[in-house]
């Protein structure tokens, strides 16, 4: 069903935003202000979603987009207008979207790149239609051969495996539909050291962040907000801390908390321990620890999956920590999970970090202290 629309905002997500008095419609890849015509492809109790069909009024703010695949694809949701842009209008999504939160301002920490920057991608295949590629609102496949995010060493390899379809070979012995994944084991630092893994789950290894020159950037971030706020001799939990990046740089006792048990860094105040934190035993797990002689932590750094951590509440209830650090790939999961304890804690700062620019994504950072009266 075909739909004229003019966009009123950018959601969370990167989504125009649509409003009549009948339905909310979200269109992707459109701009505040916008007019023009999108076709709907799913509808739900007066909430719809529309692909774009046609800007008939279209910003001042938009541009050509560097990547041949981006109509099609659905990797990246900002490259119809300036990177300033993208930055306002992740910031202002943000802001819009903790309106019951007490006003506070939200740093934003810019990419230095916006293309050219993610050291993985993860591509679906279709061996009986020969397709390679990203998952567009359809759940079809889009070859993406000229992908403009990845980094050189990464594209190189890209084009390569499309190249004749010389892909065709690597799932030879796989199953009729499945996954490859294109990954730099040098991190985009200039190296050419790519390696593809075929039908493994994804961040075969281990999760490490993809923006690596973001990922420093936030490292440094938390260690300096640590040594700000954290005593010399409280200990931490770094809780969904994969192989302890985000703690690596603290002088703390700290505890690295991961299902998903990884290579630890060497470094001698870390220790890790393997654990589901979804698991309604976790913080059982966690408080018998202490006999093991893990003591209790006087702090929390909290980086979870983007389903976010349901059961905040329960973790800082046990633990009354003096302060956390929550790291949120969803604003909704910042949101959803760490309003509800605003009796208790006192949000005091909120950063955006921009690991995944072009794209909606986003890593929002809240820190909280502990209030007098929680006690
Ligand atoms: C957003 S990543 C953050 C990792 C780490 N803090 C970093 O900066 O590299 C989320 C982490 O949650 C872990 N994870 C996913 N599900 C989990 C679960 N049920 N219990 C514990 N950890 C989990 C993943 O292995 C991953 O390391």
């Amino acid at each position: 069903m075909k739909i004229d629309f003019k966009i009123e905002h950018i959601d969370p997500i990167g989504q125009g935003v649509f409003k009549e008095e009948a339905a909310v419609t979200f269109i992707k890849k459109t701009l505040p202000g916008e007019v023009g015509v999108a076709d709907v492809f799913s509808k739900k109790k007066g909430v719809q979603f529309a692909v774009l069909t046609e800007v008939t009024a279209p910003s001042a703010d938009r541009k050509t987009p560097d990547c041949p695949h981006y109509a099609q694809c659905n990797g990246c949701d900002y490259q119809h207008t300036t990177y300033e842009k993208e930055v306002e209008f992740k910031k202002n999504a943000l802001k819009r979207h903790m309106f019951k939160f007490p006003e506070i301002d939200v740093t934003f920490h810019k990419a230095k790149r916006r293309l050219g920057y993610r050291n993985r991608i993860q591509l679906h295949y279709d061996k009986k239609k020969r397709v390679l590629g990203l998952m567009n609102y359809k759940n079809e496949i889009v070859p993406v051969p000229d992908c403009k995010i990845i980094d050189p060493s990464v594209a190189y390899e890209l084009r390569a495996i499309y190249t004749n379809n010389a892909w065709l070979r690597l799932v030879e012995k796989e199953p009729a539909k499945g996954h490859l994944e294109l990954y730099s084991k040098d991190n985009n630092l200039g190296g050419h050291n790519v390696k593809v893994s075929v039908n493994r789950p994804y961040a075969n290894g281990g999760f490490t962040q993809v923006n690596s020159e973001m990922n420093e950037k936030l490292r440094h971030w938390v260690e300096k907000k640590a040594a700000e706020l954290i005593p010399h001799k409280a200990v931490v939990y770094d809780l969904f801390g994969g192989n302890g990046n985000l703690s690596v740089k603290f002088r703390n006792p700290t505890l690295v908390v991961d299902k998903y048990r990884t290579t630890p860094q060497p470094s001698g105040h870390q220790k890790f321990y393997s654990l589901d934190l979804y698991d309604p035993n976790a913080i059982k797990k966690l408080i018998a620890l202490k006999a093991e002689g893990y003591p209790r932590p006087n702090w929390l750094i909290i980086d979870p999956p983007r389903s976010g951590l349901k059961n905040l509440n329960e973790f800082l209830n046990e633990f009354k920590p003096d302060g956390f650090i929550f790291i949120a790939c969803e604003a909704t999961s910042f949101t959803r999970d760490t309003l509800g304890i605003l009796n208790n804690y006192e949000l005091k700062s909120v950063e955006i970090f921009d690991l995944f620019p072009s794209t909606q994504h986003f890593e929002t950072i809240g820190i909280f202290t502990r209030r007098p009266n929680n006690a």
